[in-house]
């Protein structure tokens, strides 16, 4: 999909989701192509629900997401799994992600040939987020991205994130309004008072 900077790629109106129950709305925003979109909210709100149910894996009660005509999708869902003990390296990983994207940064580069199995907490989380930022995705979700990170791994993560693309979008859910602020160029508060909805 070609990406004019400022095109709307998904809008969400009045979205009221959940599971079983509605946990979450009604909330509406919309993520525009080159943007860095951040959901902020404490714990339990509901802020992967939101991501879930863009990703169909929450039920929508009401209200609507749209997406762009052919919009691809990459989502990274909270504390990913790590991988069995298997002798999977990064470079294994970037391709099966089908990664388009060889920029990796140099920390990153060096340590894509060892076994997922051996990286540190922190190493894998920052490849991990690393393989859906690679992709050709035109909107990247990715769901409390700062688990296992320190400081520093943190402002690794943010770089990587903010880096020049080509108009595609991140949609980023933290509960850490400081790292959201590093990274995002806009967010939106999510309040678990369901009448209260959002505000940006
Ligand atoms: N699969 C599920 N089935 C039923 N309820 C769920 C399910 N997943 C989450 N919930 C509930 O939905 C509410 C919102 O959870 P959600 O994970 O979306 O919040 P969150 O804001 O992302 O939280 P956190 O910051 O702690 O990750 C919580 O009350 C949670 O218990």
């Amino acid at each position: 999909m070609t990406l004019a900077r400022g095109e709307i790629l998904l809008r969400v109106s009045g979205l009221t989701a959940g599971y079983a129950r509605p946990v979450i709305g009604p909330l509406s925003f919309e993520v525009r192509a080159g943007e860095v979109l951040g959901l902020w909210g404490r714990n339990g709100t509901g802020k992967s629900t939101i991501l879930k149910a863009i990703g169909h894996a929450a039920r929508v009660f009401a209200g609507r997401i749209e997406a762009a005509p052919g919009l691809t999708l990459a989502y990274l869902e909270q504390q990913p799994t790590r991988f069995p003990r298997m002798p999977v390296t990064g470079h294994e990983l970037l391709r099966s992600a089908r990664a388009a994207r060889t920029d990796a940064p140099l920390a990153l580069a060096a340590i894509l040939h060892r076994r997922l199995d051996r990286l540190s907490g922190g190493q894998y989380q920052l490849l991990w987020v690393w393989s859906a930022l690679a992709t050709a995705a035109d909107l990247v979700l990715l769901d409390e991205p700062t688990n296992n990170l320190d400081p520093d791994a943190e402002a690794r993560l943010v770089d990587l994130i903010v880096r020049p693309g080509d108009g595609r979008a991140v949609l980023l859910v933290s509960h850490e309004r400081r790292f959201l602020e590093s990274a995002c160029s806009r967010i939106v508060a999510v309040s678990a008072d369901r009448e209260s909805g959002c505000s940006s």
